[in-house]
This record gives structure tokens, sequence and C-alpha cells, in this order.
């Protein structure tokens, strides 16, 4: 017992634990311990009646009862109140422990994690053998059925690091502002602990059905560009709910294919200018982006772009959807450093609505709602999670999303900020934000 707290208190003081089959710690053994000086106890109190029976002396008798008897009946309890007691303490290096052994890496292994209220950190030190190496790259899964969290995996030189968020993230609740609040920050929170800045990982991909979310959090999205002052077109071939902001934005709104075609082209031309600019040699600056030349973000968020390609029937049509598409293939692998970005939303991603190639440039890609497997796979490839680890999206708003560049490697469990749309004035909040069209480089 001794033992044990001893071993506790140093733990408490080093805030890094280390578990391995070969290190001798009590814990491994605390039941074994307890269950020893329980004994042992049960044993000198028995002695201690014995004692004071053959005494002979009734006053010797009474005082053996007195103190005997309550330590021998709340013994138990005691033990019981220990046992939970180191269970929970050291419950993390028991389930560390077994599964060493669960996952059959070697007996070798060593692990170091550290525990706070809000992560886990669980660390697999590499060692020269690259069959293990290989072994501890790929923990996620088995990890995730231990803790019943899906974990971030880090793969360092010395170490593998899985990372387990303990406390549930916080949904964004957006409310209306008193007035406007513009900002140069280009870093914009979409709650649940993500933090998305287009010039780290450019342009947008959201896919969800009917009545997942889009609307919502595009609209959400919209704003926060324009407190960043950003100028923003906008294409819904569909003319729902963002088409209707073209009382509101003029002719930044487009519905019709010509009109479409006409706002990527000058998004397109922007792009172009601003390269010429940046790239004179009178303001030619190494590594710079738009922000170094004082240019603004310029968006262009092309809802249900699948309707579109599906709205030309003709020659004149296709050749109107080919030349949209080429602008905005040019927005994609062109447009991060210049500061135009694009957001594509649809309802079912197709490999024809735009290929895999131009999908994977884009840095921040979210499934809204419940999506088939193959759904998922059109959004995150590569970094879409294995299929029994999709999460339950049943909360309105909620799905899945990855940011590029984030270090994760793949997407995870997400709610979109929440907006109360029966307190919350869209038209409202939107017009605190419009500004003159003065961002142009002209
Ligand atoms: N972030 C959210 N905050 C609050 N309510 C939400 C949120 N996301 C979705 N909802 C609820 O779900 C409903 C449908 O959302 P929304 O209109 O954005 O879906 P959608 O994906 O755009 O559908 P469609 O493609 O049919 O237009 C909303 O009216 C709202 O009640």
């Amino acid at each position: 017992m001794w033992g044990l707290l001893k071993e506790r208190r140093a733990r408490i003081r080093g805030d890094t634990k280390f578990v391995s089959l070969y290190l001798p710690n009590n814990f491994i053994n605390y039941r074994r311990i307890l269950k020893f000086d329980q004994t042992w106890l049960i044993v000198i109190l028995l002695f201690w009646f014995f004692c004071g029976f053959v005494s002979n002396n009734w006053l010797t008798e009474i005082f053996v009862c007195v103190t005997g008897i309550p330590i021998l009946l709340k013994q138990y309890k005691y033990f019981k109140n220990l046992r939970h007691f180191f269970r929970y303490e050291y419950e993390t290096d028991y389930k560390l422990l077994n599964f060493i052994q669960e996952a059959d890496l070697d007996e070798s292994t060593v692990i170091v994690y550290e525990e706070n209220s809000s992560e886990l950190l669980v660390r697999f030190l590499k060692s020269n053998n690259p069959t293990l190496i290989n072994q501890l790259e790929n923990l996620e899964k088995p990890l995730a059925s231990v803790f019943g969290i899906t974990p971030e995996k880090f793969v360092r030189e010395q170490y593998v690091e899985y990372i387990f968020t303990l406390v549930k993230p916080e949904r964004l609740m957006v409310t209306a502002t008193e007035k406007s609040e513009f900002t140069d920050d280009m870093n914009i929170n979409l709650g649940y602990g993500i933090v998305y800045n287009p010039v780290k990982s450019p342009h947008v991909l959201i896919g969800g059905g009917t009545g997942s979310g889009k609307s919502i959090f595009i609209s959400f999205f919209l704003i926060e560009l324009m407190k960043r002052h950003a100028t923003v077109f906008i294409c819904d071939p569909k003319n729902s709910d963002l088409g209707n902001l073209e009382h509101y934005l003029d002719d930044h709104v487009a519905v019709t294919p010509n009109n479409i075609s006409r706002v990527t082209r000058l998004v397109v031309e922007e792009m172009k200018k601003r390269y010429s600019i940046m790239n004179d040699p009178m303001n030619f600056k190494y590594g710079s982006n738009f922000v170094d030349h004082g240019f603004n973000p310029l968006w262009l968020i092309f809802d249900e772009m699948g309707a579109f390609q599906a709205s030309a029937t003709d020659k004149a049509g296709k050749k109107i959807v080919e030349e949209t598409m080429a602008n905005i293939k040019q927005i994609i692998l062109l447009g991060r450093q210049a500061g135009c970005f694009i957001l594509v939303a649809a309802q079912q991603m197709r490999a024809e609505t735009l290929n895999s190639d131009l999908r994977d440039n884009l840095g921040l890609r979210i499934a809204l709602g419940a999506n088939s497997p193959d759904g998922y796979r059109m959004i995150f490839n590569a970094h879409t999670p294995p299929t029994d680890s999709f999460p339950d999206v049943s909360v309105k708003g909620s799905g899945m999303i990855y940011v590029e560049g984030s270090g994760e490697s793949q997407a995870k469990y997400w709610e979109s900020p929440f907006i109360d749309t029966t307190k919350f004035n869209f038209i409202e909040e939107l017009l605190k934000y419009k500004t003159a069209d003065k961002y142009f480089s002209e």
C-alpha cells in the first residue's frame, strides 16, 4: 500500500507517465497488493480479538470489541473504495498495457502519456524495428475502440502521437451583432474547435443532401467573408435562397448560365490582373501574397454546380459550361496567392462535376448530414475515415469536416455554427457589411 501511495505521489509531481510491459509499476498489481493488505488487517484484528478474550478481563474484552468490531465492519468498504480509487487512477495505464498485448505490439513497446481534463496525449516511442513502426503508425482504429474516441494522429521522428479530445467541443452559436464587426483577421472560427484560414487552405467544398444545412452554413460563411472585406460573387443556377440575394448584392449574383459564365470570367480576369501587378518588378516581393499587396479576398460562391452543368442541353449551352469550368479550374489551381477563392456546394458531389484532382485542391471540405460511403469519399477522398467510424449526424447541421494542412489525417465530426433562424435576420446582418465595390485592382 505504501508503495502504491508513493508511486501516486511521484505521478502527481511529474505529469508524464510511462507504460511498458517491462516497467515495474505497482499499479499493475494494485489488486493483489490491496488483497494482501486486507488479509493482513483481518489477521491482525483476529489476533486482537483473540488477545482480548484470552485476557479473562471483561474491561479488556469490551475495549477490544469497541475498537475492533467497527474496524472489522468498515474494512470491507474501505478496501472497496481504495480499489475503485486506484482503478480510476490507473485506468489509462491499464488500458494501454492491455492494448500492447491485444494489438499484438512488440513486448518492448514503450508508451508515454499525458492526461488533462480536455486531452489525452499518447505517444508510442519508435524503435529500430520497421514492422513495429508501421504498426505504430496505424493504431487509430484499435485505439478508438479502446477509448471510444477517434484520435488525431501525428507521425513524428521519434514517436507516433495520438491525441484524444476528451471534452466535447462547443458548437458556435451565431447571434446578430449590434453593429458591423469588420476584421482583418483571415482566421474564421467555424466552431467545434475548427478555425479556417483560406490563405493556408484555399477554397471550400460542401456536400450534403437537401435539408442538411448547406444554405445556413453558406449564409454564415458569406457574412464572415464580408466581415473580412471580401468581394463576393454568387452563382446559383437553381435560383434558390442565394439567388434571391441579387436584390441586395446586385450584379454580383448570377443565376442564368450566361451570367454565371460572366461572373467566373470576371474573377479570372481579376486574378490575372492581380498577378500582373504582383509580378511587376516594381512591386515584386518574393513569397508575398495578395495581403502583402493590399488586395482584399475575392470569393466565388458556386451553389449546385451539378445543376449548372446539367442545364447545358444544346451546343451553345455546352460551350458556356466548358468555358465556365475552365475558369473554375484556373481559380482552383492558381487563385491562392492572388486571394481569389471559390466555394463549391453540391447536394451530391460527382466525379463529373469536379474531377478528383481539382477536389483535392479544395482546402476545407465539409459533408453535412448523412452521406453514403461513396458520398463521403467523393468529398474527403484519402481523408475519409473507415466506414465503421462514420459519426452519428442526427443533429441538424452536423456532419464531417476536414481542413487541409491541419495536421489531421481524417475528416472528423463537426457541428456547423448554430443559427436560430427565428431570431437571426440574415439580410439585416448582410446589409451591415455591404460596402461599395472598391476591391478590384483597377
Ligand atoms: N447550422 C444550423 N443552425 C440551425 N438550424 C439548422 C442548421 N443547419 C440546418 N438547420 C435546420 O435545417 C433546415 C435545413 O437547412 P438548409 O436549408 O440550410 O438545408 P440545405 O442543405 O440548404 O437544403 P436544400 O439543399 O434543400 O436547400 C433549416 O431550416 C434549419 O431548421
